[in-house]
Parts: C-alpha cells; sequence; structure tokens
C-alpha cells in the first residue's frame, strides 16, 4: 500500500524506564501524511513510547528508525538533527515568558543553524499564518490565551518543517472548545502532509475526530480495529 520509508518505524522494541520494562515487543510503522493517536490508561507507558522517539530515552532493544535516524545505533551528537527532523508538542507550553512570540521562534531558529535575518523572518510569519496567529508577533505569551499558546507551540514545532509532529497531550490543559480548534490546527498541518502522532486522554477528540489508534496496555502496543 505504501511506496515510501516509514517516517516511524518500531520493530520488536523493548521500551525501559530505568531498568523496569514498560513496553516489550512494540512493532508498528507511520508513513508520511498518517494521523495516528496514542491512547492507555495513566502509567500505560505512552510518554516512555514517545521520548523514546526523539531520543529522549534510549533505545536499548529491537531496532527502531524515525525520520531516517536508526534509534538503535543513535549517537548523542545526532540528537539534535533528529529532533529537526520531528517536531515536539507538550501539553504544558514551555514558552519563555519574558519573550515575546517572535522572540520565542527567532530563538530556536538561531539554536538550529538559521543565520539570516529575512529568512527566519519570513518563515516566523509562514508558521504564524499556518497555525492562524497571523498577528501574535510581538505579544508575550500572557496576552494570549491557553489556546493561543499551544498555538504557538504547535508554530514552533514546524519551524523547520517536520516530517512528523509528536505531541503528548496537546489538549490536556484547554476547554472542549479550545481543544476543537487545537485539533482542527492539528489536521490542517496533517493534510499538508505531515504525519502527526498524538498522545491522549481525551476520547471527545477520538470520537469527533476519528483516526487510527495504538493503545499501551498491559506492557504492550496493540493496534486498535476502526
Ligand atoms: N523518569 C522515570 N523514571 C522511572 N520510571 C518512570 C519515569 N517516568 C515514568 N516512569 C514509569 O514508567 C511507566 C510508564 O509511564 P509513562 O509516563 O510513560 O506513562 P503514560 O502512559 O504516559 O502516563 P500518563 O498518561 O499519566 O502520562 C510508569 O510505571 C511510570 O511510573
Amino acid at each position: 500500500m505504501f511506496t515510501t520509508e516509514p517516517v516511524l518505524e518500531l520493530e520488536q522494541a523493548d521500551i525501559y524506564q530505568g531498568t523496569k520494562l514498560v513496553l516489550g515487543d512494540v512493532s508498528f510503522q507511520i508513513h508520511k501524511g498518517e494521523f495516528v493517536y496514542l491512547i492507555g490508561r495513566t502509567g500505560s507507558g505512552k510518554s516512555s513510547l514517545l521520548k523514546t522517539m526523539y531520543a529522549d530515552l534510549w533505545l536499548q532493544h529491537g531496532r527502531g528508525r524515525v525520520a531516517g535516524f536508526p534509534l538503535d545505533q543513535l549517537k548523542p551528537r545526532d540528537v539534535p538533527f533528529l529532533r529537526r527532523k520531528i517536531g515536539i508538542v507538550f501539553q504544558d507550553f514551555q514558552l519563555f515568558f519574558d519573550r515575546n512570540v517572535e522572540e520565542n521562534l527567532k530563538f530556536v531558529l538561531k539554536a538550529t543553524g538559521w543565520t539570516d535575518k529575512a529568512k527566519m523572518t519570513a518563515r516566523i510569519s509562514e508558521v504564524l499564518m499556518q497555525v492562524g496567529l497571523g498577528t501574535a508577533h510581538k505579544r508575550l505569551p500572557h496576552q494570549l490565551s491557553g489556546g493561543e499558546q499551544q498555538r504557538v507551540v504547535i508554530a514552533r514545532a514546524m519551524l523547520n518543517e517536520p516530517m512528523m509532529l509528536i505531541a503528548d497531550e496537546p489538549t490536556g490543559n484547554l476547554d472542549p472548545g479550545v481543544s476543537d480548534q487545537i485539533m482542527g490546527v492539528f489536521k490542517q498541518i496533517n493534510n499538508a502532509g505531515t504525519a502527526i502522532l498524538m498522545a491522549t486522554h481525551n476520547y471527545d477528540l477520538l470520537n469527533k475526530f476519528p483516526g487510527r489508534t495504538l493503545r499501551c496496555q498491559d506492557g504492550q502496543v496493540i493496534e486498535l480495529k476502526g
């Protein structure tokens, strides 16, 4: 069905927190343009799985590949390059509250090697437009609503045109109406070709926006049949 290499692939991977096996024998693939939910009870291993994808947890057993990087042979110096190919969105916004929106985004561009001021300005405008915040450049995070702050975080994750977004409870702190709007932003990004893997407890979202779903359960990752 798919002719291209998957954006993300795990094969018989074991996910550990320290010496504790959290998830065993995990195998699945995500391809370009797919939208995948990751569900499961508290403590079932969703965050640990996502952390393995962006090399916050080291893959010690099994094989894994994300955006062309082999997780099982990754060197510390590869990690920043891997993270440029995937955008990461958390529940808590983690913006610099003493810097305006533009400065928050410019910080990431500079940290990832951008130097040309005109290109940086243009890219910042593009990503802010993409998330529906085209006029928010000079606003400080505390002058934005929670939903708007999350949009800035999504814009930040998109700066380097990632192949995939990994989102851990991105609507966890938001009201239902605002969550739906944020979901709309993710869907739009997804429709433009970026794969999305989203861990969530929010079953309303799954009902409203059905999609492929993986569940962490009893130390395994199970594909739910639609
Ligand atoms: N830093 C850590 N050190 C040791 N054990 C950890 C650490 N983080 C998580 N764990 C353990 O690993 C297991 C999986 O936790 P994880 O955070 O991945 O679950 P989760 O499904 O994301 O939970 P939640 O929905 O509450 O965020 C739990 O038993 C947890 O106690």
